[in-house]
Order: C-alpha cells, then sequence, then structure tokens
C-alpha cells in the first residue's frame, strides 16, 4: 500500500497469518499509526490492494473501499475514545449493531465482552464514570465485540498511568496470547513485543527496513532501530516456582510480572547492565550466576557491551547474552575476546513473563 499524510508517504508490503500477532515497531513519526488507519479503513491510501481472509477491503485499481465499520476489523488506540453518552455496554454494543446484528444480540454480547475484560459490573455505568483503566478495558471489549478477523493495538498502554497500565496490559496479553486472534500492534515497548508478537517488522521514514521473527531480529538486528530496542537480555524457557526453568534444566531465578502457572511458556529477561561480570567465581549472593565465553567488546556510548558466546562449561542459552559495563571496569577487568568469564544477575532484576505459546 501507499498512503500520502501531508508530504510524508508510506509504502508498504505487509502480510499477516491467520492466527498471528505481529508487532511493528518503529521511531516517532515512521507511519506505525498511518498504516494502522489504512487497514481500518480511517485513511484512503493512493495506491493499494488490502485483503483480508480472502475479502478484499480496498483495491483502489477497482475504486473498491470497504467502510471502516464493514470491515470486521478493531482498532484500539492510545485514547480509549468512548461515546460520552452511552454507557460502557452500548458503547461495545455499538460496533456490532452498525455490521447489522440485532440489538438483543449486540447488547449481550457487550455484556459478555465486558465480562471478559473483568469490567462486567461497570456495564450500566458511562464513561464519565469510569477510571483511565476501566475506559480502557471498555475500548478493548468495544473492539473485540465485532469479532474482529484483524485487531490492531496502536499503543494501547501508553496514555495509561502507571497504576492502571499493569492491570489492562494483563488482560491484553491474555487476550492475544491465549485466543489466536491475528493481531497487527504497535508498540515502543519491546517487552510486549517480546511477549505478545511471533514476529517483528520495524518501519522507518514509511518503508519497512527489517522483518522478521521476533527472537531472531532481536539477536540479530540490522537496522539501528532494531539494535537500540535489542538491548535486553532473554532467555526462554518454562515458568518454575521461583522464576523460568530452561529447555536443557537450568534455573534462572526472577520475578514473575504477572501470575503465571508453572510449565507454563515463559521469557525472562534482563538489562545488560544489571549483569556483573567476573574473573572466576563470584561467592554468595547474586543468585544467577553463569560461566560465558567473551564472544566481543562493542563500544556502547558510555559503556562497553560485553557480548557472551556459550561457555563449554555453561548452558548453550548463554549465547548472546549482553553485560553493560564501564570502560573503567572493562580496563580492570583485561578482558578480551575468547576469555573465559562468569555473569551474574540478581533475582530481583530479572523479569520473568508469560510468552505466547
Ligand atoms: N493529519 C496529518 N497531516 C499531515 N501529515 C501527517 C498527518 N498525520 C500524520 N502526519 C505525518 O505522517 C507521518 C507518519 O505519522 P504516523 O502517526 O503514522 O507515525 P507513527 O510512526 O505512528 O509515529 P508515533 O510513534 O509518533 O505515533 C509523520 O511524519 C507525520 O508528521
Amino acid at each position: 500500500m501507499t498512503t500520502r499524510r501531508g508530504g510524508f508517504t508510506l509504502d508498504v508490503e505487509i502480510e499477516v497469518a491467520p492466527g498471528e500477532v505481529v508487532a511493528v515497531l518503529g521511531p516517532n513519526g515512521s507511519g506505525k499509526s498511518t498504516l494502522l488507519g489504512t487497514l481500518a479503513g480511517l485513511y484512503i491510501p493512493k495506491d493499494a490492494r488490502i485483503t483480508l481472509g480472502g475479502r478484499t477491503l480496498t483495491d483502489t485499481a477497482t475504486g473498491l473501499a470497504v467502510p471502516a465499520h464493514r470491515r470486521r476489523v478493531g482498532l484500539l488506540s492510545q485514547q480509549a475514545l468512548l461515546f460520552p453518552h452511552l454507557t460502557a455496554r452500548d458503547n461495545v454494543a455499538f460496533g456490532p449493531r452498525c455490521a447489522g446484528r440485532g440489538r438483543r444480540e449486540s447488547l449481550e454480547a457487550a455484556g459478555e465482552r465486558l465480562a471478559e475484560v473483568g469490567i462486567g459490573e461497570l456495564a450500566d455505568r458511562r464513561p464519565s464514570a469510569l477510571s483511565g483503566g476501566q475506559a480502557q478495558r471498555v475500548a478493548i471489549a468495544r473492539a473485540l465485540a465485532v469479532e474482529p478477523d484483524l485487531l490492531l493495538l496502536d499503543e494501547p498502554f501508553a496514555a495509561l498511568d502507571v497504576d492502571a497500565a499493569p492491570a489492562v496490559r494483563s488482560v491484553l496479553r491474555r487476550l492475544v496470547r491465549d485466543t489466536g486472534q491475528t493481531t497487527l500492534l504497535v508498540t515502543h515497548d519491546v517487552v510486549d513485543a517480546v511477549v505478545l508478537a511471533d514476529r517483528l517488522v520495524v518501519l522507518a521514514e514509511g518503508r519497512v527496513v527489517e522483518a522478521g521473527p521476533t527472537a531472531e531480529v532481536l539477536a540479530r538486528p540490522r537496522s539501528a532501530f532494531a539494535a537500540r530496542i535489542a538491548g535486553l537480555d532473554l532467555v526462554t524457557g518454562t515458568a518454575s516456582g521461583d522464576g523460568l526453568t530452561t529447555p536443557e534444566g537450568t534455573t534462572v531465578h526472577g520475578i514473575a510480572s504477572e501470575k503465571i502457572a508453572g510449565g507454563e511458556p515463559a521469557v525472562a529477561v534482563f538489562p545488560p547492565s544489571a549483569v556483573a561480570v567476573h574473573r572466576h567465581r563470584p561467592d554468595g549472593s547474586p543468585r544467577n550466576v553463569l560461566p560465558v565465553r567473551l564472544a566481543a567488546l562493542e563500544p556502547q556510548g558510555e559503556v562497553v557491551r560485553l557480548r557472551a558466546a556459550a561457555s563449554p562449561d555453561g548452558p548453550p542459552w548463554a549465547d548472546g547474552l549482553a553485560a553493560d559495563v564501564t570502560p573503567a571496569a572493562v580496563a580492570e577487568l583485561g578482558v578480551e575476546p575468547g576469555d573465559d568469564l562468569w555473569f551474574a544477575v540478581k533475582a530481583t532484576e530479572v523479569a520473568v513473563h508469560p510468552r505466547r505459546r
């Protein structure tokens, strides 16, 4: 598709498989919202063919443009944007009604969706009597009420205050993760992308500069933007009592970000700045101590990033882990590629998130 907005041109080709979650990342002004708006039918593209599950939604060659409310595309934006004069239930029932479903059926569906997002008891309230987090839950219910073939999420947590965001995030993560809902998610938060997305697409200046499976893009970023967001250490495995267990049986001690049942797929995330580097195995406190072989030293502004390879004495998943240390510490350690080192991370620095199956 090609969409123009003022002097800006978005020119992309994107495919999302049924049931897939694709995260769209990119700097401010790269065209992420324009992409979602074009798919939702809010912006008229200059030149585009958009199909969804065998239906053509837009084809500029033939002049076809299915109106937004008939696309079966759910859009959730930063702001809830509810109708102020309608109750939560009527707001949610609005979409199905527009799509031609009966009044009773639409209201019933609305009640169910509101219960699913945990606010069934607030169905009769107007938006002015809802908190920001509650309003955003109504907006989630509304986006799902049209039984969308495609769900578009445009930074759905960005406008929520720090108290409301975690609960809404957890509701939405669960819905996206567990229902097989085909979803395109715009986010600035790499953890959301890691936890939710099968694939990442990186936009810059209106074009796709990088695309691929989430883990691959983050492990081997090619664009500057992906490299910047990829600056996190990730270990995948399954949730266990005190953190995460990797496929070959190591435990990474950490703190669960939300309730996860033991054995559920999970990912442990920590910043390279939380990794301490030692020549010899450190005694005592840190719960996570890991032998690695130093692969590379990468200058990263104020710090030096020590990139690990797996050590013959350690787990294979250490390959690619990063530790950020000061140049002074590098000099003190006197390390060079090929050296055997120890990475240590406190359990309190490791966040364990549920992961998509
Ligand atoms: N109504 C408009 N008229 C003219 N230009 C616009 C309009 N809306 C957006 N633009 C331009 O289109 C470009 C893409 O904007 P868009 O909102 O899609 O970016 P984005 O990647 O979603 O950014 P952000 O991360 O800041 O939300 C920007 O350069 C912006 O200035």
